[in-house]
């Protein structure tokens, strides 16, 4: 089963929290028929059944703290294989969170052929987060679980993005301009993908 996801195209996709990662791929989905694997959703919809795994899960959230590594990465690892005879490629969607997070993925899963570093201000994510707050339903999108958000997000993620730097496959998108100007410098690196 696993090897059928062994030679699909891998995108990791990683920025912080409000920098537009989901409306982006959104949009890599409807032209390039990619798979949309977003851990946070995967997660919310565990915690959505109400199960005893969905409970413990939505403690963490709430707290704004990461779920346990392997977890995270079952979950994505079954999503994978569940598309994977329709499948173009897949964008993973918040993950890597940290440098073991993509070790591990690279053992059990596969290696990354791009990572599109989605980059907004702190400011401009606080901004956008609060807006998606009032519509979203996400017990994460209040002023004070943003904050905790977007430190960790400093913390953990910038070695995760200069881990693939050395790597060569960091395509850094500026995600400050509006969402279609943001996507045709994103086009251009799936693009190179081919
Ligand atoms: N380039 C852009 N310009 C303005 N607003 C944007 C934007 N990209 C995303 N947004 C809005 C849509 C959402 O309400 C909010 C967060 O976007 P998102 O795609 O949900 O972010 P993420 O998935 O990275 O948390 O910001
Ligand atoms: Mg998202």
């Amino acid at each position: 089963m696993a090897d059928k996801i062994k030679n699909a195209k891998i995108v990791f996709v990683v920025g912080g929290p409000g920098s537009g990662k989901g409306t982006q791929c959104e949009k890599i989905v409807a032209k390039y028929g990619y798979t949309h694997l977003s851990s946070g959703d995967l997660l919310r919809a565990e915690v959505a059944s109400g199960s005893d795994r969905g409970k413990q899960l939505q403690a963490i959230m709430q707290k704004g703290e990461l779920v346990p590594l392997d977890t995270v990465l079952d979950m994505i690892k079954d999503a994978m294989i569940a598309k994977a005879d329709v499948s173009k490629g897949y964008l993973i969607d918040g993950y890597p969170r940290e440098v073991k997070q993509g070790e591990e993925f690279e053992k059990k899963i596969g290696a990354p052929a791009l990572l599109l570093y989605i980059d907004a201000k702190g400011e401009t994510m606080v901004k956008r987060l609060m807006k998606r707050g009032e519509t979203s339903g996400r017990a994460d999108d209040n002023e004070e679980t943003i904050k905790k958000r977007l430190d960790l997000y400093y913390k953990a993620t910038e070695p995760v993005i200069a881990y693939y730097e050395k790597r060569g496959i960091v395509r850094k998108i500026n995600s400050e301009l509006p969402v279609d100007e943001v996507f045709a410098i994103v086009e251009k690196a799936i693009d190179e993908l081919k």
